[in-house]
């Protein structure tokens, strides 16, 4: 028989959103439903951030271990266990697990149900023996890969993020189909532990970054010895014995690739089926739920979140969603997304990492009108002391001088760009971060030099000479 539960808010999907979203609501009071169907945690915990970043650490444990020699330390040949690599990955996402669990969610307080969500009627929600009733509903479904029609490819096996990490053997030759950050990032790790590496893009590598950045990833990723077709349709696939066979037109040339092993990295899916959206009321497309700036659907006691709102599609989004969820349910604050700050990175050697608008977009909404600094790691002496002095930082402002964007290509990036992405945030203007001290020598420095740079031209500049030669004759 079918329980009845009444509550403030249902959430649907226990990822990185959803759980944002239950664990505030029901720690300010509300009382709170969370239905998921699958694991706790979601994509980013169980087959996305975490194992791509656990499996990036261990390729690049193995690379660094290969380059020591030019601090004169002698490895001999490096040997990578690639089962062991992946225990790594397994045993980082089980220590994370139980922040995500359902004994830690129902110690909190929610009501947690291990079932799918489907709804009946705008305001009911059907999962497993029980039918919710809630003020207010938050869909965090999130997505999936997106499995493009290649001829073929429904008779031969290939990985997608979901199983690539219940892989236990080294592949002889991964060919990886789509050069976005899950491509890029899986492509380098199999290589630096050992696999050879061919990818495949129809467009170009990392299209939403900065292309002056994306040609350093570019430049090192064909460097490692990984084999990049950029422009490339990819016609045909098939099995041949234990191989994959796939067939790609490069420059009017058909060229025929032989790998072991095929993942595909070619963009996600929202998971909008089977929810009963339209009994719901809920509008959605191919990219995803339909939202305002508040994150309400069609029906405005449904909210959606995360990436199945087709937006931005990064764990930390999802829980930004989720605080203007809570302050729009719990408080009736009319708060609204703001992305004019977004950072994202990605995380291969060296690493992208951009907050706000690349210099194409700034140029695109601002005009000519915009500067654009750029500093450069070689000028780093953090950066010689540890040899890694690829890449550089790029900062886009107003003629005024507000920051609009940045972009650091090179060593910690993710780790610099937290900076920018609050100084945009809060409006700053280049001269904050000039006027910043930074202490010597860190990577971090090179944010001081690139917003010092802005002021050169009219710092070192005749006019300046004048005025500080006039000023010294007085005395
Ligand atoms: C390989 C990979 C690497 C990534 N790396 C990064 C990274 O480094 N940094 C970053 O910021 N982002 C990264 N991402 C993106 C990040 O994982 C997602 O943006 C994030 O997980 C989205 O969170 P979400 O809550 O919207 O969805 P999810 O985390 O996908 O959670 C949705 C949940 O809803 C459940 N669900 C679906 N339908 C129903 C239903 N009907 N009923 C009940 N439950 C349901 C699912 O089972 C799932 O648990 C990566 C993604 C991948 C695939
Ligand atoms: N470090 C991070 O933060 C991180 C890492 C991984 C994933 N993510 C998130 O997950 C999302 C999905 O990642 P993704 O890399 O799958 O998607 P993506 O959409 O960013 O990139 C997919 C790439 O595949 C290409 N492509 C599509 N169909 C193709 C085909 N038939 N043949 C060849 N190339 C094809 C596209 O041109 C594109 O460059 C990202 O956009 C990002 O939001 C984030």
């Amino acid at each position: 028989m079918s329980k009845l539960i009444k509550t403030d808010i249902c959430v649907i999907g226990a990822g990185s959103g959803g759980l944002s979203v239950a664990a505030g609501a029901v720690q300010m009071g509300a009382k709170v439903v969370l239905v998921e169907k699958g694991k706790m945690g979601g994509d980013c915990l169980n087959t996305g951030c975490v194992p791509s970043k656990a499996l990036l650490a261990a390729g690049h444990a193995a690379e660094n271990a290969r380059k020591a020699s030019r601090f004169g330390i002698s490895t001999g040949p490096v040997s990578v266990n690639f089962d062991q690599a992946i225990d790594h990955v397994h045993s980082v996402i089980s220590g994370i697990a139980p922040h995500d669990s359902v004994e830690r969610f129902e110690e909190l307080g929610c009501d947690v149900i291990q079932a799918e969500g489907k709804f009946t009627a705008p305001d009911t929600l059907v999962a497993g023996d029980s039918t919710i009733k809630a003020k207010r509903f938050v869909i965090a479904t999130g997505s999936r890969a997106a499995v493009p029609p290649i001829p073929g490819l429904d008779a031969v096996p290939y990985f997608t993020n979901e199983n690539i990490f219940e892989n236990r053997v080294c592949p002889e030759h991964l060919i990886v189909i789509g050069g976005g950050p899950i491509g890029l990032e899986m492509a380098q790790a199999h290589q630096q532990l050992g696999a050879k590496v061919t990818i495949i893009e129809m467009m170009s590598i990392l299209p939403k970054d900065d292309a002056d950045m994306v040609s350093v990833v570019r430049d090192n990723i064909k460097s490692s010895g990984i084999t990049l077709y950029e422009g490339s349709k990819t016609k045909e696939v098939q099995s041949n014995g234990d191989n994959v066979r796939v067939i790609i037109e490069h420059d009017g040339i058909e060229i025929t690739l032989e790998g072991s092993h095929l993942l595909l990295a070619t963009g996600r899916k929202p998971n909008v089926e089977n929810l009963g959206l339209e009994q719901a009321g809920v509008e959605y497309e191919r990219t995803g739920i339909i939202v305002d700036e508040r994150l309400r659907s069609s029906n405005r006691k449904i909210f959606a979140i995360g990436d199945v709102t087709g937006g931005l599609q990064f764990t930390h989004m999802a829980g930004y969603d989720a605080g203007i969820v809570i302050r729009n349910a719990l408080f009736k604050l009319p708060a609204k997304v703001n992305y004019n700050a977004v950072p994202w990175v990605t995380y291969t050697q060296p690493e992208l990492a951009q907050a706000g608008m690349t210099e194409t977009a700034a140029r695109a909404k601002y005009g000519d009108s915009i500067r654009v600094v750029r500093w450069d790691y070689a000028e780093n002496d953090r950066a010689r002391a540890e040899a890694e002095t690829t890449g550089f930082i790029k900062v886009v402002t107003t003629a005024k001088g507000r920051i609009l964007g940045a972009g650091i290509v090179g060593r910690q990036a993710g780790e610099l760009i937290g900076l920018w992405s609050f100084a945009i945030s809060q409006k700053m203007k280049i001269g904050a971060i000039a006027g910043m001290i930074a202490p010597y020598p860190t990577i971090g420095e090179l944010s001081k030099r690139v917003a010092g740079a802005w002021y050169t031209p009219s710092l070192f500049s005749e006019k300046t000479r004048k005025i500080v030669r006039f000023l010294l004759k007085l005395g």
